[in-house]
């Protein structure tokens, strides 16, 4: 299989010029000024084009809801998705708004979807309780893997030019954390969090649950793809192969919360040339999602108090990606405005 490109370090480059000459004193558009460079060498073009974001919500249901993790029943997962179906969830209306297509795939819910209009790429209906036993096995991990490359195929085929992965899972802050804590080696306190809002005694089961589940693992050596298939899930797996399929073909990746994250960890575990295409969007609420966003040498744009999920904190950044294109594209030049440039 092809490997996933380097930027584009001569548009890049041209872009960075482009913006000491913009009407305006040298990084006085802060990280918009940042973010025209950087997806002036993604799209491998000095002055990139406005984006056509495409958002596909990927669901799955997680045995670890056993342990009692979760602030709200698993079935909401199944329900949910039904809700994105017909419009009334909160990535419905920012989809909308952005102009973005929307496609749902399950990945691994746990009821019954085959009457809604979705992707149905079912790999198991819910994955195993990563507390005592491994959440798919390495075969489920690639399979799951597919479903989310062939999801960043069919969006690039339909001319995405910036990708989007949201998450529905009741549980999935639980594997999330699992991640991030054996990815980047921080400890269950600075990355657990209350997830759908778990009370204290909740919050204190949870990192439990966690540390058993990194504590099964301690001392074995695993790859990314055994990393995943132990810690993770059915539809973060997904969301771990669209990253990847995105990168190897060059589209730029904005990633969402803390779901997003502890995906486009497991991501770059399996291929760590992933790490130019990603792109931050926001920083969740969610306990450790800055430093996992940190791990991967991110920042993010801004902060809004989110911590729901589904691609929804991507999606309310977008506008910010697609004005940074516009102000590089549209502002005029020192030399063209005949404004003077600076003196001292
Ligand atoms: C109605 C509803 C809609 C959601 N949309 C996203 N999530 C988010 O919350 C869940 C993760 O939190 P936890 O690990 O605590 O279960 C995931 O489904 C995530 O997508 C939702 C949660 C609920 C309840
Ligand atoms: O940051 C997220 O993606 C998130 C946080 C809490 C609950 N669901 C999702």
């Amino acid at each position: 299989m092809p490997r996933i490109p380097a930027p584009n370090l001569s548009t890049r480059q041209a872009a960075e010029a482009r913006q000491q000459q913009l009407t305006k004193p040298a990084g006085s558009l802060g990280k918009l000024e940042q973010l025209a460079v950087t997806l002036a060498g993604l799209q491998g073009r000095d002055i990139p084009l406005p984006l056509s974001p495409a958002i596909t919500v990927f669901a799955g249901d997680h045995g670890v809801c056993a342990e009692g993790v979760s602030a709200f029943p698993p079935e909401v997962t199944g329900a949910m998705v039904a809700n994105f179906v017909h419009g009334g969830a909160a990535i419905s209306v920012l989809a909308r708004a952005n102009q973005a297509r929307l496609e749902v795939v399950d990945a691994g819910v746990a009821s019954d979807l085959s009457t809604l209009p979705i992707v149905h790429a079912k790999v198991r209906a819910g994955s195993g309780n990563l507390r005592h036993e491994a959440a798919m096995t390495r075969q489920q991990a690639e399979a799951a893997l597919e479903v989310g490359r062939d999801a960043a195929r069919r969006a690039i085929a339909d001319g995405a030019t910036l990708l989007i992965a949201g998450d529905m899972g009741i549980g999935n802050t639980t594997p999330s954390a699992a991640l991030i804590c054996r990815l980047t080696g921080h400890g269950v306190e600075a990355i657990v969090g209350r997830g759908t809002g778990v009370s204290d005694a909740g919050l204190a089961v949870k990192r439990q649950v966690v540390a058993d589940a990194l504590a099964r693992l301690a001392g074995q050596t695993l790859d990314g793809h055994g990393v995943l298939a132990e810690l993770g899930g059915l539809e973060i797996a997904a969301m771990a192969g669209f990253y990847l399929e995105g990168a190897r073909q060059g589209v730029p990746l904005l990633l969402d919360g803390f779901i997003s994250t502890a995906a486009a960890l497991a991501a770059h575990a399996i291929d760590a040339d992933i790490a130019p295409w990603l792109l931050a969007s926001h920083c969740s609420q969610e306990t450790g999602h800055a430093l996992a966003l940190q791990a991967l040498g991110l920042s993010p744009l801004i902060d809004l108090g989110f911590r729901l999920g589904e691609g929804s904190g991507a999606a309310a950044a977008l506008p910010l990606l697609q004005q940074a294109i516009a102000l590089h594209a549209g502002m005029a030049t020192f030399a063209e405005a005949g404004v003077a440039g600076k003196s001292a």
